[in-house]
């Protein structure tokens, strides 16, 4: 039977130098839901991420993806498993097409060996050429054909995150992690990058964890949100139960003082 849940992050602790920037953190993500974690500068938001992603190894904890327990893996390992994920900046190669960007996100998905490559056959010909059937629907979905062929250092900013975006998809992935998708953008290019997550959950049927400043984008997308602030999980819930939540609005509004 399938797995109702995508990921479980279970008790999960992180510390560096005194400072608990997770602090006893469990949450899960359906396998059809944008969940969204949310929380004050410096509250562990980017840590969870990168402990998930495998960039950090938790002190304790489990992390279950997909069925299986990856709290301590290596990045690459944990995205070959299935898991993409984008970052705050963007990271792409500023000097290679949109088209070649695109690419390097399949590099999971071609198996062919030096040799057959060398001699164009078979297997690699038929991979390569269904990585590029891929890579042009993610093309259209995104809708970036004007700048299929240009460096992607040369595109505007909202347009090099989408690549980013469209590099994750190209993974095929079982749950995208967005780090600040529309952090630094205008309010068109975050309505647009708004639509386009959206439609991935829906469409692509891809569930999302999203971590993201911009509360109206949060309140507005996600089906569920998690509030952390030092480290530790203050609320979850629907975003209209969060939103008046005391906990919540005191981590947001500071403590009041008495006059
Ligand atoms: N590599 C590190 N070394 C030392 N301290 C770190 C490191 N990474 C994070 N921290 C600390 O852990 C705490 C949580 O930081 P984190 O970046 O996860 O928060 P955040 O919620 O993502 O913040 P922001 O919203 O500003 O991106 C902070 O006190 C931060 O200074």
């Amino acid at each position: 039977m399938a797995l109702v849940t995508i990921l479980e992050c279970h008790d999960l602790r992180l510390g560096f130098a005194g400072v608990k920037a997770i602090d006893g953190v469990s949450f899960s993500v359906g396998r059809r839901e944008l969940f969204a974690i949310i929380g004050p500068n410096g509250a562990g938001k980017t840590s969870i991420f990168n402990v998930l992603s495998g960039v950090y190894r938790p002190q304790s904890g489990r992390v279950v993806f997909d069925g299986t327990d990856i709290a301590g893996k290596r990045p690459h390992a944990i995205a070959a498993q299935g898991m993409a994920r984008t970052f705050q900046n963007v990271e792409l190669f500023a000097n290679l097409t949109v088209l070649d960007n695109l690419m390097l996100g399949r590099h999971n998905h071609i198996r062919y060996g030096p040799l057959s490559a060398i001699a164009w056959l078979g297997r690699a010909r038929r991979e390569e050429l269904a990585s590029r059937a891929a890579i042009e629907t993610i093309v259209d979905f995104l809708e970036l054909e004007q700048w299929r062929r240009l460096p992607v250092g040369l595109l505007p900013y909202g347009v090099q995150k989408r690549v980013e975006l469209g590099r994750a998809l190209a993974m095929e992935p079982k749950l995208l992690l967005l780090d600040e998708p529309v952090g630094g953008m205008n309010r068109e290019e975050t309505e647009d990058m708004a639509r386009f997550i959206l439609d991935i959950r829906d469409e692509l049927d891809i569930p999302i964890l999203l971590v993201e400043h911009d509360m109206g984008l949060v309140m507005d997308l996600a089906d569920r949100v998690l509030v952390v602030d030092f480290g530790r999980p203050i609320a979850t819930g629907a975003p209209a139960e969060i939103q008046h939540d005391p906990d919540v609005i005191r981590a947001y509004l500071g403590e009041v003082q008495p006059t």
